[in-house]
């Protein structure tokens, strides 16, 4: 059996995530692997309802960024760590670079209290050390441009009507983490037509012999 692979998508809102994580799974798919698409927050029952708490309810940053940790806890235990064990591959659209992003850069909330939070509810018995993906698209988007791509799109969530200087500091926030953990993540300049970036998507994915 094939280890399992723990793939996430990043970005600020509008960058091209979710474009592009079925064409991933569909490519996975061609070369005989399963393939589990979740997201992040949700994925679970559970987590789900966490997410639509987390989008739609006013709350304090440190309510915040328990409610995304608890969410993750459940959706890791209930879903991503068995399917790492069958050995699938897991495509999930954001993760805990996503908390670091928003609710450290954006809100400004404590980083050294997430990351924390992140060793409590990352260590699970399967990991060598914490659980962390193997790899993390990031899409890079400048947040004037993901505005233009969502402008009237839908009706804007709690973080979807933040201002763009909010996403401006989200942005910075996964320039952060990229740069604490290069070999993970895989940088993606999105401002580029949809066939480049998918090209881009699958030569990094390729590179790593996954496909
Ligand atoms: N390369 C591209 N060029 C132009 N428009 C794009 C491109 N990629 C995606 N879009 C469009 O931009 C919008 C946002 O894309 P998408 O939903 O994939 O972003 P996302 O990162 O998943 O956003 P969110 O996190 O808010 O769900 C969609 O209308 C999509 O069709
Ligand atoms: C995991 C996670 C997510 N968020 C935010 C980021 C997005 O605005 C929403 C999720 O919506 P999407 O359209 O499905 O991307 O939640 C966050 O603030 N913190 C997190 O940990």
């Amino acid at each position: 059996m094939s280890e399992g692979l723990f793939i996430t998508f990043e970005g600020i809102d509008g960058a091209g995530k979710s474009t592009h994580i079925d064409a991933l799974a569909a490519a996975f798919h061609a070369v005989g692997r399963k393939v589990v698409l979740t997201r992040e927050p949700g994925g679970t029952p559970l987590a789900e309802k966490l997410r639509g708490l987390a989008l739609n309810d006013p709350m304090d940053p440190l309510t915040e960024a328990l409610v995304m940790f608890a969410a993750r806890r459940d959706h890791l235990l209930q879903v991503i760590e068995p399917a790492l064990a069958r050995g699938d591959v897991v495509l999930c659209d954001r993760f805990t670079d996503a908390t670091f992003a928003y609710q450290g850069a954006g809100r400004g909330f404590d980083l050294q209290v997430l990351a924390t939070l992140e060793r409590w509810v990352q260590d699970v018995p399967a990991a060598r050390s914490l659980r962390q993906p193997h790899l993390t698209v990031w899409f890079d988007l400048d947040p004037a441009i993901a505005a233009q791509r969502l402008a009237g799109a839908r009706v804007p969530d709690r973080f979807e009507s933040q201002p763009q200087t909010f996403f401006a500091r989200v942005a910075q926030g996964y320039a952060d983490r990229a740069a604490g953990d290069p070999q993970r993540f895989l940088r993606i300049a999105a401002d580029r037509p949809r066939e480049q970036v998918w090209s881009a998507v699958e030569q990094g994915v390729r590179a790593r012999g996954w496909l």
